[in-house]
């Protein structure tokens, strides 16, 4: 089912949780809340189940502004980072309570109970452990049994609150995998909020950005990593880099170099922020064309290398992120004066260098990945 929210609005006393939400979410689409804490993730997600109301706007399910209903008739399923089992019920009992509390008129009969009880188990891979009591259960398994008691009773929309955010990284990861093919096989539209970043990129068809209680931005994944709209979605979207530089018409300059040629400027001469991701920087020797750099310190991390350096124009360190091929490449040594070339990056009008909740129109200007002007 698609769910349009229309101009949402949610206050806590004079605090502005939410101020003016505006979101599609396509029927069986899997989409990501991402954004700082306090940025109104839980709160949308309230509103949304309807364990919060709305002060102002619409909860469009399906074209029926349900912002006034309560829970029970939404048809919601959830799952919480702590979303306790019950622990004196069996898993079976656990899965088959959303079933058993419905209505007599409603209530499925004993025998397609344990049917649909025995099915999910085996969609969330946990045949066998019905009669196992939450104690009994790895953190992950728990997670996986919340899963089945708030799809058993045929949601409409699955709402999950950072539902893997207790547990270890390990277990996470395989439970990231585990949870998309579950939604490619259940179709349900699901809405997740997380703080981690990977996780909403690795598993969600679009992610929305909230900072302070206003979307920042919206869109496919890759589209949003590949072109964050504002300096706060670049920097919330992985280590930053912020270079001061220059544009003179289209061309960006960092100190007396002039490094690129945006083709897509629209924006006035004047200073600059070039923001560029550590993984977007390389290291060349000296006749290579670039800005000079002094390398301060290597230090090899597991699969990559992390090597600090200082521009020369105007001192400022950079962090850089080299997979470890390149380690072994002499040059790089501390003390050593390299040329740095940034093969992506965007550039921000300086006086935005201030994460802003409300911008009016897109800021980038520029994001060279095979444009970069060798000058
Ligand atoms: N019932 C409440 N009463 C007062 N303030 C609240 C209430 N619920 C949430 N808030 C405030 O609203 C803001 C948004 O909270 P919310 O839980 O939605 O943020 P979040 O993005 O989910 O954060 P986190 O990632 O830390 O869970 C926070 O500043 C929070 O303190």
């Amino acid at each position: 089912m698609d769910i349009r929210i229309r101009n949402v609005h949610k206050h806590f006393g004079p605090f502005i949780a939410l101020g003016g939400i505006d979101l599609d979410i396509a029927s069986g689409e899997l989409i990501a809340l991402l954004g700082p804490s306090g940025s109104g993730k839980t709160t949308l997600l309230r509103v949304i189940a309807g364990l919060e109301f709305p002060d102002h706007g619409q909860i469009l399910f399906g074209g029926v502004d349900m912002a006034r209903h309560p829970v029970r008739e939404r048809r919601i399923g959830f799952v919480f980072q702590h979303y306790a089992l019950f622990k004196h019920m069996t898993v079976f009992e656990n899965i088959a309570f959303g079933l058993r509390i419905r209505p007599r008129n409603q209530r499925p009969s004993t025998s397609a109970i344990r049917a649909r009880v025995l099915e999910l188990l085996d969609l969330v891979q946990l045949s066998g452990l019905e009669q196992r009591f939450p104690s009994q259960l790895s953190g992950g398994q728990r997670q996986r049994v919340a899963l089945a008691r708030a799809l058993a009773i045929d949601p409409r929309v699955l709402l999950l609150d950072e539902p893997f955010g207790a547990l270890d990284a390990k277990v996470r990861k395989d439970l990231r995998q585990w949870l998309r093919d579950l939604h490619h096989k259940t179709g349900v539209t699901t809405i997740f909020v997380t703080h981690d970043q990977e996780e909403a990129l690795e598993l969600a068809d679009r992610i929305v950005i909230m900072n302070g209680g206003a979307i920042e931005q919206v869109g496919p994944v890759d589209q949003v990593y590949e072109h964050p709209r504002t300096p706060f979605v670049f920097d919330f979207l992985g280590g930053t880099n912020v270079i001061a530089a220059e544009l003179r018409g289209r061309r960006l300059w960092i100190g007396d170099r002039d490094i690129a040629v945006l083709h897509d400027s629209i924006h006035p001469s004047g200073p600059v922020d070039v923001y560029v991701r550590p993984g977007d920087l390389r290291l060349a020797d000296d006749t290579a064309p670039g800005i000079q750099v002094e390398i301060q310190t290597v230090h090899r991390a597991g699969p990559i290398v992390r090597i600090t350096a200082r521009t020369e124009a105007t001192g400022q360190p950079l962090s850089i992120e080299l997979p470890h091929l390149h380690h072994d490449v002499p040059c790089f040594t501390v003390g050593a004066r390299l040329r740095l070339r940034l093969m992506q990056f965007s550039v921000y009008p300086r006086s935005l260098h201030i994460p802003e909740r409300t911008l009016p129109t897109p800021i980038l200007i520029g994001r060279e990945r095979t444009r970069v002007h060798p000058y």
